[in-house]
């Protein structure tokens, strides 16, 4: 698919370059394998299954000597070893890659999507995309949050109830057998989880990245600009695999759907 000369186009960054430290494998978590393909490969074809997608560029580590290897052969796809300390860092590499390298246009349409979401399907990619395609900021996908949603307090043994009983605090402040209890119940409505792809005009998130170091996601430094991204709601195969118990749940899930990566699922 081509776009019609002077058009903005849409090209896609997908950081790769992390290290998996809270599912805790002897190797990066996106290079484990997946129905029979490593993870990173897997989300990549995810995102090149839009034909509307020009160029990607997947940012590993320096020292990353995997990636040439596992994606070659990809179409549209360029690896780069300049992945920085945080996932800010590495989507920033990418974007300055596509705004030189490749010469894209401040109005050209970004998607970042994780390496770590190997289950975008094409209806959200199509969903996101069109939902955009007249918007003057961008957007990201996002599920609403469907739960009871509870904020947990520390330990305290001054409140009647509220005895130690053994657990240790975990990773990203939550706990494996949890010592917290329940400080509040939060309301949900209003209450979003993010997800990737995030899809923004290159020169707008550029700037973005570059002045606000400490987001998390690309939403996150739009934001701080002033702006209101758009929510776009994803798909709940689309998770993060973080965890050990994450890559069990993908397994299964790509196990029993016998799908390529991409392709609309029946349930
Ligand atoms: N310095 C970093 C850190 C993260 N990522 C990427 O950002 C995505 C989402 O990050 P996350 O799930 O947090 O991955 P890791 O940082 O690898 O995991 P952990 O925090 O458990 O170490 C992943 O595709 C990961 O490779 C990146 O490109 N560069
Ligand atoms: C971008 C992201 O995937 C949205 O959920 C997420 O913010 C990145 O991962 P992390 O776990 O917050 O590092």
């Amino acid at each position: 698919m081509t776009t019609p000369a002077g058009a903005p186009r849409c090209l896609a960054v997908m950081p790769a370059g992390g290290t998996g430290s809270r599912l805790g494998a002897t190797l990066p978590k996106q290079y484990l394998e997946l129905a029979g393909e490593p993870m990173i490969a897997r989300a990549a074809r995810a995102l090149l299954a839009a034909p509307w997608i020009e160029q990607l560029v997947v940012v590993v580590a320096a020292d990353d000597a995997r990636a040439a290897g596992v994606l070659a052969g990809l179409p549209r796809t360029t690896v780069l070893g300049e992945g920085g300390a945080t996932r800010r860092d590495t989507v920033l590499a990418g974007l300055r890659w596509l705004a030189g390298a490749r010469e894209a246009s401040p109005d050209d349409w970004v998607l970042v999507h994780d390496a770590a979401r190997p289950g975008l399907d094409r209806p959200s990619l199509e969903r996101l995309r069109e939902s955009l395609a007249a918007d003057p900021v961008g957007g990201l996908l996002a599920l609403p949050v469907s739960d009871t949603v509870k904020r947990g307090a520390p330990h305290d043994p001054a409140r009647p109830g509220d005895a130690r009983q053994g657990g240790q605090a975990g990773q990203g402040g939550h706990a494996e057998a949890s010592a917290a209890r329940v400080a509040q119940t939060v309301p949900r409505e209003a209450l979003w989880l993010a997800q990737t792809p995030q899809m923004f005009r290159l020169g707008r998130l550029l700037g973005a990245l570059e002045r606000f170091p400490d987001v998390t996601d690309e939403s996150a430094a739009i934001e701080l600009t002033g702006l209101a991204p758009k929510l776009v709601t994803g798909s709940r195969a689309n998770f993060k695999v973080t965890t050990a118990e994450d890559l069990d749940l993908m397994r299964r899930l790509l196990a029993a759907e016998s799908v390529p990566p991409g392709e609309a699922r029946t349930r």
